[in-house]
């Protein structure tokens, strides 16, 4: 059979044209891009609304991807391979495991499903209802922290429960703002692209100001709750806002590279917000020194949120 790897084209969400790694078997195009400098495959599949996991590839007859039941696709695609190239170009990570496996996102998941989520081995994606959210790959923050989950779970594997949970969650939307920074989009809100497509401006949630999204941004409220798994998208706040204050004094660069040697060294399954001062201040010490303004940032940042 003919078979070759092929660059084609596809229109995301948001009506642009984006370059995509392909591939070509017998005259059908497939969302499965074997480009990447080490052996991580990015493989892209539809539920066509419904659960089963992965789904069918995502195929076209002539390699421009440009259908509007292909845009989510697409975006899950291009944006899986702007992760990747984060994590490699940036910290040489090889893929989410750092061991090249390849990364495999399934969009169309559900019916109206208002969410997105790693599921231990693939990125799943929603379309959202059309009214909370419009389909969720479509912002380059969603995909990045879905993807940062599964850095977390083959590193420090934070529990998803209370404080190691809500330290996972800030793990994943700190990342999440770094890629978008790298890639000319910086902000510090999560899911501006996606949330509420009829109200423009807003957000799920904010770094900068995690009140504005009912989030606390210090100990004093932190949220005592048996829901969502301790209020895990609640209290990511606190130390959601240490980053920001970290990252505004030292820049998103070193910061990123402290956040991932905690991530990556430190961190362990039952870290909490405390562990996580700690790991952060040891990484600033080890990359930095111990009386670099960059330890001193991250002391000042987690002090201003009431830890340490
Ligand atoms: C399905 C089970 C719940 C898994 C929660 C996933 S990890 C998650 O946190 N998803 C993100 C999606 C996201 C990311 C960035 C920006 C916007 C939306 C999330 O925040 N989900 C919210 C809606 C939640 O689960 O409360
Ligand atoms: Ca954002
Ligand atoms: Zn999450």
């Amino acid at each position: 059979t003919q078979e070759a790897a092929t660059t084609g084209t596809g229109k995301g969400s948001s009506g642009e044209t984006v370059t995509l790694q392909t591939y070509q078997s017998n005259g059908t195009y497939y969302l499965y891009d074997t480009s990447k400098p080490m052996d991580g495959i990015i493989r892209t599949y539809t539920a066509n609304q419904g659960s089963s996991l992965p789904g069918n590839y995502v195929t076209d007859a002539d390699n421009n991807f440009q259908s509007s039941n292909q845009a989510a696709a697409v975006d899950a695609h291009y944006f899986a391979g702007l992760t990747y190239d984060y994590y490699y170009d940036t910290h040489g990570r090889n893929s989410y495991d750092n061991n090249g496996s390849d990364l495999i996102s399934t969009v169309h998941y559900g019916s109206n499903f208002n969410n997105a989520f790693w599921n231990g081995s693939q990125m799943v994606y929603g379309d959202g209802d059309g009214s909370t959210f419009s389909p969720l790959s479509g912002s380059l923050d969603v995909v990045a922290h879905e993807l940062t989950h599964a850095v977390t779970d083959t590193t420090a594997n934070l529990v998803y429960q209370d404080q190691p949970g809500a330290l996972n969650e800030s793990m994943s939307d700190v990342f999440a703002v770094i890629v978008e920074a790298e890639n000319g989009d910086f902000d510090w809100q999560l899911g501006e692209d996606i949330y509420t497509p009829g109200t423009p401006g807003d957000a799920l949630r904010s770094l900068e100001n995690p009140e504005l999204y009912d989030q606390p941004s210090h100990m004093d409220d932190y949220y005592n709750t048996s829901a969502d798994n301790g209020g895990v998208h609640t209290n990511s706040g606190i130390p959601n806002k240490a980053f920001y204050y970290i990252a505004n004094d030292i820049g998103l660069d070193k910061s990123g590279d402290i956040y991932y040697r905690a991530l990556t060294s430190y961190l362990t399954s039952q870290s909490d917000f405390e562990d996580a001062r700690n790991a952060l201040l040891q990484s600033a010490e080890d990359l930095y020194g111990a009386n670099s303004t960059e330890y001193q940032a991250v002391s000042d940042g987690y002090a201003a949120v009431g830890i340490g």
